[in-house]
């Protein structure tokens, strides 16, 4: 007899095909919410194939990036994301300390990144605005042509891909497909562009491009170029790479998706270190974000004897605004106006 012992996780990260997912009735989208189930315990990470996002659209996107982090230092400080009342914007390369989750432990030097965030424009006089929320409010653009619409269209469509995903992952916990739509209809998201230059010889210790740290909200859609160094963790706490896949993005779910499913569903540690090249690396995650005001419990059946309740109930923001506090030094909406 053999003692029965639990399958090792995969050292790898499993691609989940979305073509013929949108249609409510296909197999397929019974498989994919099974391989779903089955990569958020694991890893929280899988890639998506097949999923409807026409690659000009992601092409345009990182030209846009290469040509607005090509601007002078100045045009880009001039956007900076600290004088910004939405906290949306440019940050400088050490403008962020992604690792810094645990309060309790020392931060990581500052990352080795320069980034852009594009958030949901409202009127000044948006409650949500006027709240300070992170990403409600105005994006600032740089003067490069078709700069806000590129960011627009592509944003738009991240959320029309994101509403699948979020389908897929609600039918993954057996639960109606729509389950998610209320949590999501403040037509949020911070779409982030990032460059990275290659690791330098010389740092701080342990700093590299994007210290260890999980996402904070729903669900991240990540395009990658074809340079490499995003690590992921997975539940063995191996650190496997989730190398680059042409016509795929990476997705993992955020700290939100594991509170809504009280831990069955990990958001996980990951990290960027651009050790592989003498390239720049250039990714564009899309942050899938909640409502800030929407209410964050566990879904009940996902509580049992054996699982009971992991987190506290929170709002949105509550959560969102500690983690930016954390790696940022500031709290969203505290920003300098001048
Ligand atoms: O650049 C990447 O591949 C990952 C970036 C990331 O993890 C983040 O911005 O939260
Ligand atoms: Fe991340």
């Amino acid at each position: 007899m053999h003692l029965y012992a639990p399958p090792k996780p995969p050292a790898s990260i499993p691609i989940v095909d979305l073509a013929g997912t949108q249609d409510a009735k296909s197999p397929a989208r019974d498989r994919a919410a099974q391989a779903i189930h089955r990569a958020c315990r694991e890893t929280g990470f899988f890639y998506i194939a097949n999923h409807g996002t026409d690659q000009r659209l992601i092409d345009a996107q990182f030209a846009l990036a290469k040509a607005f982090f090509d601007l002078p230092l100045e045009d880009k400080m001039q956007l900076s994301l600290r004088k910004n009342p939405a906290s949306v914007g440019y940050e400088p390369i050490g403008g962020q300390k992604l690792d810094s989750q645990d309060p309790t432990k020392e931060a990581a030097p500052p990352d080795l990144k320069e980034s852009f965030n594009w958030g949901a424009d409202v009127p000044a006089d948006h409650p949500y605005a006027i709240a300070g929320y992170r990403g409600y409010g105005t994006n600032h653009a740089p003067a490069l042509p078709g700069f806000r619409a590129q960011m627009d269209a592509y944003a738009a469509d991240m959320r029309r891909l994101g509403n699948l995903l979020l389908e897929l992952i609600a039918r993954s916990l057996d639960l109606p497909d729509d389950w998610f739509k209320p949590f999501f209809l403040s037509n949020g998201g911070n779409l982030r562009m990032i460059k990275y230059p290659p690791q330098p010889d010389e740092v701080q210790r342990n700093q590299i491009g994007a210290g260890a740290h999980t996402d904070w909200g729903g669900v991240t859609l990540l395009a990658q170029d074809q340079v490499g160094g995003l690590e992921v963790r997975n539940v063995a706490g191996d650190w496997i790479q989730a190398q680059p896949m042409a016509g795929t993005f990476v997705v993992n779910i955020g700290d939100l998706m594991a509170r809504w499913t009280n831990g069955i569903y990990n958001s996980n540690l990951h990290r960027v270190k651009n050790n592989n090249s003498a390239r720049d690396r250039y990714s564009i995650p899309f942050f899938y974000d909640a409502d800030p005001r929407a209410t964050i419990e566990a879904i009940p059946t996902c509580v049992t004897p054996e699982n009971p309740v992991k987190y506290p109930v929170c709002t949105s923001n509550e959560h969102m605004a500690d983690m930016f506090q954390r790696s940022y030094g500031f709290r969203p909406g505290q920003a300098k106006a001048s």
